[in-house]
């Protein structure tokens, strides 16, 4: 186990805005934390890198510990972790190889990497990794926004840390470019075999680049597992509704399924008793037929998919469905929609 952060509790003033994190990161793990403006991620991350306080608790790298409540607080420079900021925060008056060499003059300095040979070939090292072999000599005004993000990752990985933390690194790219980015700093980032925290309130970033993701709520871990087990099973009914758009619909569980307004649905875990059924739109599919129980409200045509909001005739229940774009639902149209996967149980209320 890398780093291991037991009972972390963190505050400014008398305001606590962490509230006991318990968190593991493996060797080579990439962890996302994903959670809503000012739930405490970036406090969270402070407080792994040293620039912040904890008030209880302790965080540990390879069995040493950084910080522990009260007694011990490594400076950040000492603790073998790489942060790489928000817009990648190069010095614009250093060429890049002047951006990548200062990781490697100040702060932890691997024994390997402290004479002036190594660390240019420590420099040229990234340089090819990050694949850019020949950026040096530029200045990083002349580079793009993603090759900038690049460079900042390089300098980042330069002194070979055992972790990198990374705040919403990609917030400042265009849509486009922070897709392909991420996937490079992911592969990067396992090639060089780091740990790595990427601190995002974007559900695609979280879900579509991380090994496992933190869901903070409210200065709370309010679940910790895979991309795919926090979307299809999540902890609570706000970890649903955070990751993804969530409906709840009303059932009575009969084991295997659970009969509800839409009929009778399979459910991914055993269900029993009074309880809500968890609907993504995805899950859903819309046919056309006279007798149905919905009706279409708005169709929005989207490019490859069409997003379609329904009311159910009887009880007023909106749910919203993907279409395809070939199958065309005017306001008014009264229609059936039957779920097309086992859903996601939870006993009792959901709110
Ligand atoms: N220096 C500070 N002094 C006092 N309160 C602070 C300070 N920094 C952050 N806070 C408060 O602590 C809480 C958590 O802030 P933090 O920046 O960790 O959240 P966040 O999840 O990173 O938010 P965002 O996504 O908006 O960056 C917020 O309520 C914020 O207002």
């Amino acid at each position: 186990m890398n780093t291991v952060i037991s009972g972390l509790v963190a505050s400014y003033g008398s305001t606590t805005v962490l509230h006991g994190i318990d968190l593991d990161l493996g060797d080579g793990e990439m962890l996302a934390v994903l959670g809503p403006s000012g739930c405490g991620k970036t406090t969270l991350l402070r407080s792994i890198a040293g620039l912040h306080r904890i008030d209880a608790g302790r965080i540990t790298s390879d069995g040493r510990d950084l910080s522990v409540a009260g007694r011990i607080q490594v400076p950040p420079e000492k603790r073998g972790i790489g942060l790489m900021p928000q817009e990648g925060g190069l010095f614009p008056h250093l060429t890049v190889r002047r951006n990548i060499e200062f990781g490697l003059r100040t702060g932890f300095v691997r024994p390997y990497l402290s004479g002036r040979a190594e660390r240019s070939r420590r420099v040229d090292e990234m340089l090819e990794l990050v694949g850019l072999p020949d950026a040096g000599a530029v200045q990083p005004s002349e580079l793009s926004g993603g090759q900038q993000q690049r460079i900042a990752l390089a300098r980042a990985l330069a002194p070979a840390p055992s972790v990198v933390l990374m705040d919403e690194p990609f917030a400042a790219l265009d849509a486009g470019l922070r897709t392909s980015i991420r996937q490079d700093v992911r592969e990067l980032l396992k090639a060089s075999k780091t740990a790595s925290i990427l601190v995002t309130h974007d559900r695609a970033e979280a879900l579509g680049t991380a090994d496992r993701v933190v869901v903070l709520l409210g200065g709370r871990c309010a679940q910790v597992d895979t991309p795919r087990q926090v979307y299809e099973r999540p902890a609570t009914p706000a970890v649903a509704r955070f990751v993804g758009d969530a409906y709840f619909v009303d059932a009575v569980g009969h084991g295997g399924y659970a009969e509800t307004i839409l009929g009778r649905i399979e459910t991914t875990t055993r269900a029993t008793g009074d309880g809500q059924v968890l609907l993504r739109p995805e899950q859903l599919v819309v046919s056309d037929l006279e007798d149905g129980a919905f009706v279409v409200e708005h169709e929005f045509f989207t490019g490859p998919e069409s997003s379609v909001t329904l009311r159910h005739s009887d009880t007023g229940l909106r749910l919203r469905a993907i279409a395809r774009t070939s199958d065309r639902f005017a306001p008014g149209t009264v229609v059936t929609v039957s779920v097309t996967s086992p859903v996601h149980w939870f006993a009792g209320s959901a709110d």
